[in-house]
């Protein structure tokens, strides 16, 4: 009788890109515009590109006209450059900031091929605490914007560790080349100082038994990807009822990776330094406009544009936030969580 040879079968990967890695026409998107098109169009971002939240709102503020200097403090893919970059006609110049040395370089060449060169647009790996350094270049600024946090690019890409959702090296800095990765971090804070930090960048209401667990682990083994994170608060969390664990884990993993991200970039510090030297930026009636993403970044821009308010320095600014409209927020489910404050400079 013949004999059979059992083949094993070949895993069918299905029609739709799983892995980062395979989404190679998303992480191309000059090249393959159809494929973004029909990502978009299903509410969805495009692994290796970012979309632009409240660009209207963004550009009714600022009013920019031809001939005025302007700085983006936050380039990220360059989205709203472009867009301020075409309110200028050709006339006056734009400042651009990233410190992140990794997707600059991508969006300085998305920016050239877009007609946008040196002679319109300059380009610097620089954090905005340290903007007041740009001055002696660029002179003082007429409009000033900053869309806080990270890119889709950032949290797409694996290697970055910004995401619980893909398993990479718990890293989540901006600029990978300076300071040290959430691993690390988290060697080094004490239990106390995991729960401080928990409560503090995050409001994690299960903040004192996700640093104890995070404690006990690191005596067994170090946690040092985004994986071995999400299973440590998996664990930390299973004292709550079966039903609501699922969906507990979630929201948690969310917060705790805020959290961490705010640390290792000293994201308060920064923005406090950056809200500090906005007085000394602005030229007079300057217009700046700020997006933020969670309570503790809102609460900093509300306060000093209060407080400039009150001494005079800010001739005007936003009495209520403004929020992305429901429309856009069906387009781009990452806009849900967007503020924008403004101030205008006396
Ligand atoms: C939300 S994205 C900006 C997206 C951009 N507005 C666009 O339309 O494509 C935020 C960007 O700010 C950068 N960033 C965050 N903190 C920064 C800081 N302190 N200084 C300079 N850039 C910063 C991040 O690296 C990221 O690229």
């Amino acid at each position: 009788m013949e004999q059979q040879t059992h083949k094993r079968r070949v895993r069918y990967k299905g029609t739709h890109p799983r892995t980062y890695q395979e989404k190679y026409k998303e992480l191309n998107p000059e090249k393959y515009k159809d494929t973004i098109e029909h990502v978009i169009q299903k509410g969805n971002t495009p692994a290796g590109m970012h979309i632009s939240i409240c660009v209207k709102e963004i550009l009714d503020f600022l009013q920019i006209r031809p001939g005025q200097t302007g700085l983006d403090a936050t380039l990220g893919y360059g989205g709203h450059s472009t867009e301020m970059l075409k309110c200028l006609e050709g006339r006056g110049h734009l400042y651009a900031l990233d410190v992140d040395p990794i997707e600059i370089e991508k969006t300085k060449r998305r920016l050239a091929e877009r007609g946008f060169a040196e002679d319109i647009l300059s380009i610097k790996q620089m954090n905005f605490a340290n903007v007041k350094e740009l001055l002696p270049e660029s002179g003082k600024f007429d409009f000033v914007l900053a869309d806080l946090g990270v890119s889709s690019m950032q949290i797409d890409n694996p290697e970055r560790g910004f995401s619980y959702k893909f398993d990479g090296p718990l890293d989540l800095r901006l600029d990978p080349q300076k300071g040290v990765p959430a691993s690390e971090r988290l060697r080094e804070m004490s239990r106390d100082e995991i729960a401080g930090m928990l409560i503090e960048n995050a409001d994690e209401p299960y903040a004192e038994e996700i640093a104890k667990a995070i404690s006990i682990q690191q005596k067994k083994k170090p946690i040092r990807t985004t994986t071995d994170l999400r299973e440590v608060i998996e664990k930390a969390l299973t004292f709550l009822p079966k039903a609501e664990q699922k969906e507990a884990v979630k929201k948690s993993s969310q917060r705790s990776f805020q959290a961490l991200r705010i640390d290792v970039n000293s994201e308060y510090e920064v923005l406090e330094s950056f809200l500090e030297s906005l007085p000394d930026i602005l030229a007079p009636g300057g217009r700046v406009a700020i997006l933020t993403f969670h309570s503790g970044e809102d609460r900093l821009v509300k306060k000093s544009f209060q407080r400039f308010y009150k001494e005079g320095i800010y001739e005007d600014i936003a009495k209520n936030v403004i929020r992305p409209s429901a429309e856009e927020c069906n387009r781009n489910s990452r806009a849900h969580s967007t503020k924008m404050r403004w101030a205008i400079r006396k």
